[in-house]
């Protein structure tokens, strides 16, 4: 059986190169940036009010004028305008360019208006660009906006559409088909014999490859019949770049998966790794379709771990135990865990890898590694949050 690191290693080394599409900027929410994004100009690209007032020049103010006759009033959208005498001031509303020869603005709130005349009625210490959101103050014409690999969401698209993006690259989501396998797995609509199980598997994994980014995702199941299973493979794994099974990898009798993808060509790469749980997971690849094959052991807890821990790992990070954690064997161990603010972390371990009840107030979990016995508070562990 090989390490965790190991079957980590592994997994980068065969998986897909990923394929990109153009597509139109509305339609890139929630999709992964498959290029990096520059600002087409510096940003903002005037000397832009940032308050409906007055705009004077401060070396007038410094000589104790307080009385500006007004000489134009400029607008958001309009033509930049000149204070071409600085006893006089221009009106400005928000979002215009400050008109040239003048250099702060002064809020209608701290001006009396009367008869073409702004006097100013609050006495306070004013600056060069008060009020003036200075251009190229945010970015500049060239710099990298948003790197490759940001997954879209409301804020990236408004930055993409003020740099004039109206197509972008983003990476081609893989197809993905995840497959329970069982033949005590019934519908969940359905009402179970005490011998039987809805196939919960499916949703949790689906859900969670979704909440991750993953968009393409269907469910499907196939009974521990050795025909089926072959026959939804041929059927199957053409049209899809990654095909997840729920179960069928262990050692019963009833375990086909293993043997009939390698009779289907699928080149095995890995088939238990020293880990608990999720000890029987297995990887392969299909050389003929690209096919990435996953085997994730049936048990709830253990499929959902490994899903996370190999797949969904993107946003893992470190904290500390708030109890100390003894764990005799030689696997690496993945306990689930609540998080507080601190990122301290509160272990909520199952009774076995089939009871996913416990799980549902845990945040995700903790990787203690293979090579100790004692996990102290005062160490540093990574933690994969759930998706
Ligand atoms: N002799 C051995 N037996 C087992 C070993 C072993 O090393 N030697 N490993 C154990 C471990 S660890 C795990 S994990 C399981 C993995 O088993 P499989 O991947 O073969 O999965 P199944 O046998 O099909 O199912 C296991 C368990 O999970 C339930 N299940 C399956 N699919 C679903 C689903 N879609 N939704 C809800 N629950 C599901 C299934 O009913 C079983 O109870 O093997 C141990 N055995
Ligand atoms: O590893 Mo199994 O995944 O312990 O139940
Ligand atoms: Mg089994």
């Amino acid at each position: 059986m090989i390490t965790v690191e190991r079957a980590e290693q592994i997994i980068k080394n065969h998986w897909f190169s990923t394929k990109s599409e153009e597509i139109a900027l509305e339609y890139c929410a929630g999709k992964i940036l498959a290029e990096p994004v520059y600002a087409d100009r510096d940003y903002p690209p005037i000397n832009r009010v940032m308050m409906d007032g007055i705009a004077i020049n401060k070396k007038a103010y410094d000589l104790g004028l307080r009385a500006f006759p007004i000489s134009g009033m400029a607008t958001a959208g309009t033509a930049p305008l000149q204070l071409e005498n600085i006893e006089t001031c221009i009106e400005v509303m928000t979002g215009c360019v400050l008109p040239s020869g003048a250099n702060l603005v002064i809020p209608y709130e701290q001006v009396h208006i009367h008869q073409g005349m702004a006097n100013i009625t609050v006495e306070t210490d004013r600056n060069v660009q008060d009020f003036v959101h200075q251009e190229g103050s945010d970015c500049h014409l060239g710099e990298l906006v948003i790197p490759p690999g940001t997954k879209l969401k409301g804020i990236h698209l408004g930055i993409l559409a003020s740099f004039g993006y109206s197509k972008l690259l983003v990476e081609k989501p893989i197809k993905i088909k995840v497959i329970a396998t069982g033949d005590e797995l019934i519908p969940i609509d359905q009402k179970p014999q005490s011998y039987q199980l809805r196939r919960s598997n499916v949703y949790a994994l689906k859900a969670s490859l979704l909440s991750y980014g993953y968009l393409d995702v269907e469910i499907d199941h196939i009974p521990d019949i050795p025909e089926l299973i072959i026959a939804h493979y041929q059927g199957n794994h053409q049209p899809y770049d990654l095909l997840i099974y729920s179960g069928g990898i262990s050692q019963g009798k009833r375990d086909y998966l293993p043997e009939i993808w390698q009779k289907m060509g699928v080149v095995e790469y890995i088939h238990g790794v020293k880990q608990k749980p999720g000890k029987p997971m297995w990887f392969g690849v299909d050389n003929q379709s690209n096919t990435v094959i996953l085997g994730l052991p049936g048990n709830p807890v253990s499929g959902l771990v490994c899903l996370h821990r190999y797949f969904l790992n993107r946003t893992s990070f470190y904290g500390r135990l708030q109890q100390p954690i003894t764990f005799q064997a030689d696997l690496t161990y993945f306990v689930p865990v609540k998080i507080n603010a601190k990122r301290e972390f509160t272990p909520i371990i199952p009774e076995n890898s089939g009871d996913f009840v416990a799980l549902a107030g845990s945040d995700g979990f903790v990787e203690l590694p293979q090579d100790q016995k004692v996990f102290t508070t005062a160490e540093d562990f990574l933690f994969y949050p759930w998706y």
